[in-house]
């Protein structure tokens, strides 16, 4: 019986799929086989889908009603509710997550980024100002949201639908057109989000999808065509670097989610356990490839004894499986490429004095999970603070652990970070909280929580971790135009 050829993901441009003649294989992290051949776009394909966006918006999709591409959303998310348990399946096959997390964070967030975003742009008002003139009639000035017009988009692998669907739900809720670039390490639930907005009958072109890698393939021709008025990245601070550079001459908006190097910070007051629960959940959580992970931790020196010892017990109980079973912790890296990165800083922080407190190598299982990308959790002590593990983002489930003294110290130890993402404290004290939130350099502080979202606060970075901030208004912000219009009374 020959064996079943591999299917073949296409492109999804001007409201039909197409494939390309060249194809990249698409590698199951669990097990590293063949899941699907991927169409890998050449630069007249993303021209192609670039001009089919800019035809979308002088048809039906641009004299809609703010109210009716509201209701287009909400139909794109009945269409992932109705088809949840396929995007749980092509997210597992993909990336090796636990189902129970794919089921629970990545699927059911991109329903509700599109609900999310479908009632805010349906309920955004407008500014208006009176003004006083010298004749006495005065002035009457309001604001209007315009779409900005044609969008690139391009994401990442780690959350492969949330965050490809955090960027195009409030692009179509503000009437833009949008060519989606998604990683060629997960292309497969992009593909059926292209399905989903066909069927929920989104006009051609409003909606593009083009598969392929980022430098010399589609990610970097999208970035230079002349056709896009703006470029929204979530990835990686030197990636965010170089596709800055391709737009620069076109001065297209950007809006850029970046790296990050987070730390934890364990104060004495913290509740223990709260805090030993916390730091598992932000230092291990999806394999440590969440731009938020804590890979720094620090603990106040009058129980960093005790909390080393918690984490290990921790960390050395966590159950590496199969994504099905049920009570799995973690799974694989996405990728042996990206396995070898994180194995490299596994062995350079050996080479810098670390203490290896837990893991630090491969698990072996005797099993097909043995030809997977995994990796040991791992914990680190005994590293300086400008040791190349504490400044460098390794984007895999480690953390060092470090002690300190003071309140002083910890926030200017920090603080001594390129990258500016998130931060995660941990005390009972409250005026401790506010006090030491406000001076972290970073564009989100979590206090005796992790990754707790409200959907309508701003998210983003400072210093090499973006530009810029989505979420609530602040993404009708960046996917709209604001015009002011003064009359004269
Ligand atoms: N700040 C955030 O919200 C956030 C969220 C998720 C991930 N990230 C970051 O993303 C990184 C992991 O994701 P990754 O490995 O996919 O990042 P990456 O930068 O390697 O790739 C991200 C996307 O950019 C494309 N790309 C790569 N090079 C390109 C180029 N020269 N021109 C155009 N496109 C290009 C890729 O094909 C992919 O689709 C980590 O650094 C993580 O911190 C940040
Ligand atoms: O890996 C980074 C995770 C980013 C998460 C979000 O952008 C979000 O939760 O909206």
């Amino acid at each position: 019986m020959k064996p079943e050829s591999p299917a073949l993901l296409r492109h999804y441009i001007g409201g039909e799929f197409v494939a390309s003649a060249a194809t990249f294989d698409n590698i199951a992290p669990v097990d590293g086989r063949l899941l699907s051949r991927v169409s890998e776009a050449d630069r007249a394909t993303v021209e192609s889908a670039v001009a089919a966006a800019r035809r979308a918006l002088s048809g039906p999709w641009g004299k809609m009603s703010v109210q009716q591409r509201s209701a287009m959303l909400h139909k794109i998310a009945d269409g992932i509710e109705a088809r949840f348990d396929e995007f749980v399946a092509a997210e597992v096959a993909d990336t090796g997550r636990p189902v129970h997390q794919a089921r629970s964070l990545d699927i059911a967030r991109a329903i509700t980024n599109f609900r999310t975003f479908a009632d805010l742009a349906a309920c955004a008002n407008s500014d208006a100002f009176e003004m006083p003139t010298a004749d006495g009639a005065g002035a009457l000035n309001y604001t209007v949201r315009k779409p900005l017009g044609v969008v690139g988009i391009i994401s990442p692998w780690n959350l492969p639908l949330l965050l490809l669907t955090w960027k195009v739900a409030p692009a179509l809720a503000c009437g833009n057109a949008v060519i989606a670039k998604p990683s060629e390490e997960s292309p497969t639930s992009a593909t059926l989000l292209a399905e989903v907005i066909c069927q929920a009958g989104v006009p051609a072109g409003v909606f593009n999808l083009v598969h392929g890698r980022g430098a010399d393939s589609a990610g970097q021709f999208l970035t230079q065509s002349a056709g896009i008025d703006a470029l929204t990245f979530t990835g990686e601070s030197r990636t965010g670097s170089t596709i800055m550079k391709a737009v620069a001459d076109g001065v297209k908006e950007v809006s850029f989610e970046l790296g990050g190097k987070n730390a934890a910070v364990v104060f004495a007051d913290a509740d223990f356990d709260a805090a030993v629960a916390g730091v598992m959940r932000s230092s291990f959580t999806n394999s440590g490839q969440v731009c938020l992970c804590s890979e720094r931790v620090y603990v106040h020196r009058s129980i960093y004894d005790k909390f080393v010892t918690a984490i290990k017990q921790k960390v050395q109980a966590l159950r590496i499986g199969f994504p099905e079973e049920a009570d799995v912790d973690m799974g694989p890296l996405i990728s042996h490429g990206h396995r070898d990165k994180v194995l490299s800083y596994y062995r350079l922080a050996v080479e810098e004095g670390a203490t290896v407190v837990a893991g630090g190598g491969v698990p072996v299982f005797g099993d097909a999970r043995d030809e997977g990308a995994y990796v040991q959790p791992t914990v680190w002590t005994g590293l300086p603070d400008n040791a190349r593990c504490n400044t460098e983002e390794i984007f895999g489930p480690v953390c060092h652990i470090a002690p300190f003294d003071d309140e002083e110290e910890i926030i200017a130890r920090v603080n001594d970070s390129k990258y500016g993402l998130a931060c995660a404290l941990w005390t009972t004290n409250l005026s401790r909280a506010h006090r030491v939130a406000r001076r972290i350099h970073v564009g989100l502080v979590w206090v005796n929580t992790w990754y707790l979202r409200d959907l309508r606060t701003p998210f983003g970075g400072v210093k090499l971790s973006g530009l810029g901030r989505e979420g609530g208004r602040y993404s009708l912000d960046f996917y709209s135009d604001v015009a002011n219009i003064c009359i004269k009374l």
